[in-house]
């Protein structure tokens, strides 16, 4: 890892930050990658190594410019670090400049499968063809090792804003701080997209349905299903009670949608967890049958939306605005650093304050939204919806 950003680097970085990102829809990702030949994916390899660098330098400068000292805790600074790390490898890539040739010094580097880091010098003019074949799939092994170093980013960054808020009672995730982690994990999303969906382009066979992490065909009920067994088997574990409350799922038989199934999967799965969680505190641990949690899906013209009620006693109405709000949680569970290694998609039953707002942002991104509703006393009602039209832009920051 990078232990500090060279002033060279950094400049590097403000520059290409100065420029606008370029956002894809899903259905452009669908269109693009449904015939994935060496003409297209040499296209998705010069569109992402353009894009990305565009898109890690605006973080780290962000990142930078954090406010109240956050930018100064060893956490954040680990994660600026990774940014700045990729970037430059990203830039040091070597690029295709004239159709299908490269500077000969880069080509032999590559040729011997070694690093691209050779600086180009005044006397290095020549430029031979390149084999477009492994340039792409280079490339791609790149940002798939890429994509894994930014893994632990969404861990980091919480514990990083957990030590600035024991560094000081005062320190609190303000409108401000709310709106830059919002930006930053919602980029996030848009980055892991674009590498997920050029990875599995070139590296998985063709499966039916499938357009790299794409399906055409997401079956919600399917998914409504299986993330309701896991939210459960998670409840079940967690509570150390034998039958967690049921799910009742209704959905018009065969209703599907274009979309990223590991997002659907995980919001439905964190909403599920809410409602089991409440459902279980609110009627207690000795209970032999809970009321079930409803979980409904309405097809409409423009929308997909998915409701889920429970009777777990609601929130209260001075509640309601915190619960989108990072570290939100009313889990009492105390974190320590090694707490923070679980994955993403396979979090604990609650405490990290995480899955409502990163749930909202993974529905934002294709152009959908995430509410919820409380009737305190009774339950809760949360409304996912789902664009149907796929055409909406990622909202890029
Ligand atoms: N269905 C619900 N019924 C009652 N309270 C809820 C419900 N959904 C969310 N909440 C409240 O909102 C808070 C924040 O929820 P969120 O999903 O963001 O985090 P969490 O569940 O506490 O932790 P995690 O990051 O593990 O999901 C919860 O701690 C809980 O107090």
């Amino acid at each position: 890892m990078l232990s500090q950003i060279s002033p060279s680097l950094m400049s590097k970085i403000s520059y290409y930050s100065s420029f606008p990102s370029n956002g894809v829809s899903l259905r452009q990702m669908v269109e693009f990658g449904k015939n994935p030949n060496q003409g297209t994916m040499l296209r998705a390899t010069q569109f992402l190594s353009d894009e990305l660098p565009i898109r890690l330098a605006k973080r780290v400068i962000e990142l930078n410019n954090l406010p109240f000292g956050l930018n100064k805790m060893p956490s954040i600074l680990r994660v600026k670090h990774w940014y700045a790390e990729s970037f430059q490898e990203l830039i040091e890539f070597p690029k295709i400049e004239i159709a299908g040739y490269i500077r000969d010094k880069y080509r032999n580097s590559f040729m011997n499968g070694k690093a691209y880091y050779t600086q180009f010098d005044a006397s290095d003019t020549q430029y031979l063809p390149v084999d477009t074949g492994s340039y792409i799939q280079d490339f791609t092994n790149l940002i798939s090792a890429i994509k894994r170093r930014h893994d632990p980013t969404m861990i980091s960054m919480a514990w990083g804003i957990i030590e600035w808020k024991n560094k000081d009672k005062d320190n609190q995730v303000n409108k401000e701080i709310q709106i830059f982690l919002d930006r930053f994990y919602l980029s996030r999303i848009g980055i892991r997209v674009l590498i997920g969906q050029q990875v599995a382009l070139q590296s998985q066979p063709p499966q039916k349905d499938y357009v790299g992490i794409i399906c055409t065909n997401t079956n919600l009920g399917d998914i409504a299903k299986e993330a309701a067994e896991n939210a459960r088997y998670i409840c079940q574990e967690h509570f150390a009670i034998f039958d967690a409350p049921k799910v009742e799922i209704v959905c018009p038989p065969g209703l599907s949608i274009l979309y990223l199934p590991s997002h659907l999967h995980h919001m439905i799965f964190e909403l599920l967890k809410n409602s089991l969680r409440a459902v279980v505190e609110f009627h207690g641990l000795e209970k032999e049958e809970y009321p079930p949690i409803k979980l409904i899906i309405a097809e409409g013209k423009e929308d997909i939306t998915i409701k889920i009620s429970d009777e777990g006693g609601g929130i209260p109405r001075s509640g309601l605005p915190l619960i989108f709000t990072y570290l939100y949680t009313t889990a009492n569970i105390q974190f320590d650093e090694n707490s923070f290694q679980f994955n993403e998609f396979n979090a604990p039953m609650a405490g990290f304050g995480y899955g409502l707002p990163i749930s909202r942002l993974y529905a934002r991104y294709f152009g959908g939204d995430l509410a919820v509703i409380s009737m305190e006393g009774y339950g809760t009602d949360a409304y996912l919806h789902l664009s149907r039209l796929s055409d909406s832009k990622e909202p890029l920051p």
